[in-house]
């Protein structure tokens, strides 16, 4: 992995481009259907992180077989077995915290690590939600990062957490809380940062059957609950995180149009960047019904946008900026510093290299856009997908060759990012 380099010179694109399955959707139906008896999970993401939350299902005694995008989940009988080997989550911050709180509910200890991105990102607020619950749960050096121990079983209660780190640690605990003895109450000690994230994880627990809610603090859920779909089946919708990167290539490149299927509306916050490439000038039309975006690119101008509900549009936003008249001003951003590597600082790095100017704070990044001083270069990929998926959208009208080092990291997310784009028409060399 990360041999790949690729080659993008300017181009315009246009034609039709399907999304890819949510990654958040399938992490969690995963999962869920680790807790239930026997699951059919059709339209699902098959990717490195996905793949990743199905080894610790096979690990927690349940099993995941693939054919196509459907995944038949065989559950773990309520409560994970004890892992016979270490669970490595790779790259998957979503993983991570979700088979942490899973793992605290075995009759004995699991061990979790993961890449290097992922061994430096905040699983602290989890570890000691889960200790004061009556589990253990231990970084090994002691830091708060991966590698973590774990040992159950805990049997529930009431734990506060903060909510401006990860709404993972939120949503590890709700899938984790239905099958404790006595249910979790969770209380927030901040306001919620990535909250469309939990909204994501209480429409999958309905449609495992599982009640949970929000309460005047913070969250809870009953104890005791069996996770069970209708029909023994569970559909995956399109991912609007993904479906931000055609959207955007055809916001700023797509003069005959650009046409996104498989964009039905869901919980994703993510849906919110039709309605920022609307604002910036790009004429977009969502048939909510259908399914389908359509957008053609237009004079674009700078707008504010603040990412709290959004953190993974940070990159595709900052681009889009890149080539804006103006200022974008994306605020809210300070969490988006924890994700697979400090987007905020990433992204103003890897665009100045391209010659855009950009002004960063602990909270926010500010783009001072301007199309016609964008000049290739080679940039880094940093081992992060949406880094390089945003920095290939700049390719595409940046003045001369964007190479991006390391791109094989699209398969974390979007295993066909660069064959999408080159069937809209981008120029691409992989060497
Ligand atoms: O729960 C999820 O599926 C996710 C939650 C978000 O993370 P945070 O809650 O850590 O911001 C998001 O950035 C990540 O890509 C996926
Ligand atoms: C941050 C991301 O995912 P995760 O937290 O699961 O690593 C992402 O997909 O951008």
């Amino acid at each position: 992995m990360n041999d790949t380099n690729v080659t993008i010179t300017p181009s315009r694109v246009a034609g039709t481009a399907r999304a890819p399955p949510s990654k958040s959707y399938t992490h969690r139906a995963i999962l869920a259907a680790g807790y239930a008896e026997q699951t059919t999970v059709r339209d699902a993401l098959w990717s490195a992180d996905t793949q990743a939350t199905a080894r610790a299902v096979d690990l927690f005694g349940g099993s995941v077989e693939r054919e196509d995008g459907t995944l038949e989940i065989d559950g773990f009988g309520g409560r994970p077995d004890v892992p016979a080997d270490v669970i490595d989550c790779d790259n998957s911050g979503t993983t991570m915290r979700l088979v942490t709180a899973a793992a605290a509910l075995a009759d004995g200890t699991s061990v979790l690590t993961g890449d290097e991105s992922l061994r430096s990102r905040p699983q602290g607020p989890l570890l000691e939600a889960v200790a004061d619950l009556g589990g253990e749960a231990l970084s090994t050096r002691g830091n708060g990062q991966a590698p973590l121990v774990v040992t159950g079983p805990l049997s529930g209660g009431t734990v506060s957490i903060p909510g401006d780190v990860s709404s993972q640690y939120i949503t590890a605990l709700l899938l984790a809380g239905a099958v404790t003895e006595e249910g979790l109450a969770i209380e927030l000690e901040t306001a919620l940062k990535s909250a469309p994230y939990v909204d994501i994880t209480l429409e999958v627990l309905e449609g495992f059957g599982v009640e949970a809610r929000k309460t005047d603090s913070g969250f809870a859920v009953e104890g005791g609950q069996t996770y069970d779909v209708d029909d023994g089946e569970y559909a995956v919708p399109g991912d609007f995180s993904s479906i931000s990167y055609p959207l955007a290539a055809g916001a700023i490149a797509g003069d005959d149009g650009v046409r996104i299927e498989g964009a039905h509306p869901s919980a994703q916050g993510d849906t919110a960047i039709v309605d920022i490439v609307d604002r910036m000038g790009a004429t977009v039309d969502w048939d909510r019904a259908g399914g389908t975006i359509d957008v053609q690119a237009d004079a674009l101008e700078g707008v504010e946008v603040s990412v709290e509900d959004t953190p993974d549009l940070l990159p595709t936003i900052a681009t889009l900026g890149a080539v804006a008249d103006g200022d974008t001003h994306i605020t809210n951003a300070e969490h988006v510093r924890y994700k697979e590597t400090d987007r905020v600082s990433a992204m103003a790095e890897e665009l100045g290299k391209l010659g855009v100017e950009t002004t960063e704070e602990q909270d926010s990044l500010t783009v001072h856009g301007d199309a016609s001083v964008l000049e290739g270069a080679t940039v880094e990929g940093r081992g992060d997908h949406r880094i390089i998926m945003s920095l290939a959208l700049a390719g595409l009208v940046a003045e001369g060759e964007t190479t991006i080092r390391g791109a094989d990291h699209v398969d974390v997310s979007f295993p066909g990012f660069f064959d999408m784009l080159a069937e809209l028409g981008a120029s691409i060399d992989r060497t």
